[in-house]
């Protein structure tokens, strides 16, 4: 069974998260994954890119039984600058980008939601940067990408809270750009409307919003907050708030 799904659709290329039993979380076969749809669609025909997840899950983020072997900040880094490169080629991807969150998004699949320049999802969805709860920050960058897409206080209450927010709540903070009943409804009442046909006009405008984040450094911001968080993967309170979910 293929981790990753790519599948084109009416002008759209779909990417979706396929790990249904582990609620899509994230190994490396899913980050390599990831990553070469990346690099080999920047240039592809289809207009806008969508990832969503497979079953009722977006995503739980980073694979915890698979991450669990990693104790030290030097293996926690390598990790984490991995998917961190990852989300970075997400963020400046030459095209539109939305996350379709058709159930519960935690941790890093919110931090791949905030590199997308969309997010929506299903009312039952669940969302949360919950990586406080864990004693350690956003691993993959996703502070960083939060400050650029929503304002100061909002991003820093996601973040320091740790809270699981219903949709409601997550689009009333300006976390969601909107909520569909089904993926169904979101393509039929936004995505088929959503953009322009001249393909020449939204790389056009990609590329400003690009331009202000390589000038505001982004990448290397990006770094250093995966640096913070490596060191506190190597603490033992994260080991034992990671022990404590894999134990239920
Ligand atoms: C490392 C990068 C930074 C991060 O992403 S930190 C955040 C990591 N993610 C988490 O803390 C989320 C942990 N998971 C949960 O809280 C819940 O499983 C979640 C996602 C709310 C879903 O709840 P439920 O629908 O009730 O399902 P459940 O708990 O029974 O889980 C079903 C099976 O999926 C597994 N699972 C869920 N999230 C996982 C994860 N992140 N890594 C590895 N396995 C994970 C879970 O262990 C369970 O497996 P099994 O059926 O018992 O074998």
């Amino acid at each position: 069974m293929k981790k990753v799904i790519v599948q084109r659709k009416n002008g759209f290329l779909w990417i979706r998260l396929n790990r249904p039993t582990c609620r899509n979380a994230i190994d490396y076969d899913v980050m390599n994954a990831l990553e070469e749809i990346l690099e080999t669609e920047r240039n592809g025909e289809e207009s806008a890119l969508i990832i969503t997840g497979s079953e009722s899950s977006f995503c739980a983020g980073g694979d915890l039984r698979v991450f669990h072997a990693l104790k030290t900040e030097a293996q926690a880094y390598e990790m984490l600058a991995k998917m961190g490169r990852v989300l970075y080629k997400f963020m400046t991807f030459p095209k539109p980008t939305v996350a379709f969150m058709n159930g519960i998004a935690i941790g890093g699949g919110c931090e791949i939601a905030t590199a997308c320049d969309y997010r929506f999802a299903v009312p039952e969805a669940k969302l949360g940067f919950v990586q406080g709860d864990l004693a350690i920050t956003t691993g993959w960058g996703g502070a960083s990408m939060l400050l650029e897409k929503l304002p100061y206080d909002k991003a820093m209450q996601m973040l320091w809270s740790a809270r699981r927010y219903t949709a409601e709540e997550a689009e009333t903070i300006g976390f969601l750009n909107g909520v569909f009943e089904n993926e169904s409804s979101f393509c039929t009442e936004w995505l088929q409307d959503a953009f322009v046909q001249h393909a020449e006009v939204l790389t056009a405008y990609k590329r400003v919003a690009i331009r202000k984040w390589q000038e505001s450094n982004l990448a290397e911001r990006m770094q250093q907050e995966i640096r913070e968080c490596a060191v506190l993967w190597e603490g033992e309170s994260h080991h034992r708030a990671v022990e404590t979910f894999l134990k239920k």
